[in-house]
C-alpha cells in the first residue's frame, strides 16, 4: 500500500482530480505542504509519548501521507530513499 499511495499521489499531480485533497495542498505550495509534515511529525510525537497504540498508527499513516506529498511535489521518488536506505544498511557491513 505505501507504493500505490504513492502512485496515487503522482497520478494525483500528473491528472488532477475535482475535490482531491492531494491537489489542493499541492495547489498550496512548498512551504504549506513541508508546515503540514511537520504538524503531522508532532502529532506523531504526542501520540507515540501520550495517547498509546491506536493513536500512533493513525497518527503515522497521517505522517507517511503527507510525507509522500512532499516527496512527490518535489519530483523525489521513493526509490531515491530507499536507495538511500539501502545504502545506509551496506555501509553499515549489514547483510
Ligand atoms: N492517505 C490519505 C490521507 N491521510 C490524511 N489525509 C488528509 O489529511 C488531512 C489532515 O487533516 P488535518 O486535520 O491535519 O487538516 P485539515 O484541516 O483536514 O486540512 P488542512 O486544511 O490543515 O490542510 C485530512 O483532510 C485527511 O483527509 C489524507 N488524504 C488523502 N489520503 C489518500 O490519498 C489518496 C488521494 O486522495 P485525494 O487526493 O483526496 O483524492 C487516497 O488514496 C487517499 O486515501
Amino acid at each position: 500500500m505505501l507504493n500505490r499511495l504513492y502512485e496515487i499521489i503522482e497520478d494525483r499531480k500528473q491528472n488532477p482530480a475535482e475535490g482531491s485533497y492531494t491537489n489542493r495542498l499541492l495547489n498550496e505550495g512548498y512551504e504549506r505542504v513541508a508546515q503540514k509534515v511537520g504538524e503531522e511529525a508532532v502529532e506523531v510525537v504526542i501520540a507515540g509519548a501520550l495517547q498509546g497504540r491506536e493513536r500512533t498508527i493513525s497518527e503515522s499513516a497521517d505522517l507517511i501521507y503527507h510525507l509522500f506529498v512532499l516527496l512527490v511535489q518535489q519530483d523525489i521518488r521513493l526509490e531515491e530513499v530507499e536507495a538511500e536506505l539501502e545504502r545506509r544498511h551496506t555501509k553499515a557491513g549489514r547483510s
